[in-house]
């Protein structure tokens, strides 16, 4: 199995590209599904999810071509099966997003129920939920969501979300976007992520009011046709380096992004005592020399703090002065970085959903293991700061959200490799 080895000491500086969104890409190649003609997405970020989203659209029929410019051309008009398989659902939970659009545009789907994972239980009833409301008879079977709408057009339905579920909200989106009549979606997410889909899919042709709040008004269209679309840059991979910087006492650009996607991770970093500075497209986080500040954290849908940049800040505090309180609202288990953290010497107590962190003025390098992706983020950050060596094993996460980590971490400066066997 691969690691990631890391001598970690050196002060991070430089430039580095941030790609494009992997929770933006992956609700955007499903919703190619609802294209009557040839779709172009462009600024896919290079990575495990995308690979296993695309073999999903190709195992149903989708014509896939990868063009030299790295972006992708679907074309789905001989689509022949509408069944998601367990051996690619089980790799990646995000597969769920083919349900809402095979629902509205072929009125069958057979998705694999997404197990659990190591940050809770995240369950899909609100998909289900919303899929029922819109006329579609859903039955949970042989560890399969096997749905069918009779008469085979989808109806426009009042949706009130218990919780502001971000895949959900993108599902029930592209199966209203194809509905009979008009979806009211509220209590929607309203993550970034959320606007791309709504943006792509108004390209194709949809009607879509009130992308970025917590009402969805959606009028169902008869087609969509194809369109070429960017998707966003990773605010999460962008807050990812901020913090390396950060916690190395660097000083990095990141470029191809956009600051104002990330306001709530960028005061965090400026109360930690870095100095921040912006422009259209980049990010500078300079923290010569200066060890951070310790912060409280408390993760919530956007646009408060994000859970995903969460484990990363939970190492920020553990090489900072003073005390830091993490509070996690958004999923139940999101501490399994805490443990490993310690055997690197971090002093961090979890009890239930906070983490009380006091720094340490130094981290030692040590043996871990990654058990989610952003967890397994936080430990390369730890490994980066941390005196000696780090293997950081597990790394298959750390490749389902990061495009070339090791490569984008050595044009930093970083002493990181990845080993193979
Ligand atoms: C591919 C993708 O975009 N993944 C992101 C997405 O995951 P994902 O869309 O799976 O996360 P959700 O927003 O759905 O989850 C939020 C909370 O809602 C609960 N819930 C969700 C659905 C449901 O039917 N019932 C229910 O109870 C979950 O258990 C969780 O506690 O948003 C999360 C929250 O920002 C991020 O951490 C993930 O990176
Ligand atoms: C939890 C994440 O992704 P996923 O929903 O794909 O598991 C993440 O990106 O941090």
């Amino acid at each position: 199995m691969e690691k990631l080895q890391i001598v970690g000491g050196n002060r991070l500086s430089g430039d580095v590209r941030i790609s494009g969104a992997k929770n933006s890409a992956l609700p955007i190649l499903a919703a190619t599904l609802l294209a009557e003609g040839v779709m172009r997405v462009g600024n896919l970020p290079h990575l495990h999810d995308i690979t296993t989203m695309l073999e999903l659209l190709g195992c149903m029929g989708v014509e896939v071509a990868i063009n030299e410019d790295m972006s992708v051309e679907t074309d789905c008009r001989h689509v022949k099966s509408c069944v998601a398989p367990y051996d690619l659902v089980r790799t990646m939970r995000a597969s769920i997003l083919v349900l809402g659009p095979l629902l509205a545009r072929y009125g069958e789907a057979e998705v694999s129920l997404p197990g659990g994972c190591a940050i809770g239980s995240r369950p899909v009833d609100l998909h289900l939920r919303g899929m029922e409301a819109m006329g579609a008879h859903v039955d949970v079977l042989d560890g399969y969501i096997k749905a069918h709408v009779p008469g085979g057009r989808l109806k426009g339905a009042h949706i009130f979300l218990d919780t502001p579920t971000v895949t959900g909200t993108e599902n029930i989106l592209m199966a209203a976007a194809l509905a009979d009549g008009r979806t009211v979606i509220e209590n929607a997410a309203r993550e970034p992520e959320v606007v791309d889909l709504a943006n792509c899919l108004i390209a194709m042709g949809a009607k879509i009011q009130g992308a970025g709040s917590a009402t969805l008004t959606v009028d169902g269209v008869e087609t969509l046709h194809g369109c070429s679309f960017e998707v966003l840059p990773d605010r999460i991979e962008t807050g990812t380096y901020l913090v390396a910087a950060a916690v190395t006492g660097g000083c990095v650009r990141t470029r191809n992004t956009d600051p104002l996607l990330l306001e709530a991770v960028l005061l965090k970093l400026q109360e930690a005592g870095a100095e921040i500075t912006t422009g259209d497209d980049w990010i500078q986080l300079d923290m010569t020399g200066r060890r951070p500040k310790a912060v409280n954290i408390r993760t919530a849908p956007h646009p408060a703090f994000p859970t995903d940049m969460q484990a990363q800040f939970v190492v920020l505090n553990a090489v900072a002065e003073g005390v830091g309180t993490v509070i996690e609202t958004v999923f139940e288990n999101r501490f399994m970085h805490a443990q490993e953290l310690v055997r690197m010497g971090a002093d961090i107590h979890v009890e239930g959903n906070t983490a009380i962190i006091t720094g340490r003025a130094a981290l030692s390098g040590a043996p871990v293991m990654a058990t989610d992706l952003r967890a397994s983020a936080s430990l390369v950050l730890a490994a980066l700061v941390a005196n000696g060596t780090t293997d950081v094993n597990r790394i298959y996460h750390i490749d389902r959200g990061y495009e070339c980590i090791e490569e984008k971490f050595q044009q930093l400066g970083a002493n990181i490799r990845r080993i193979s066997g």
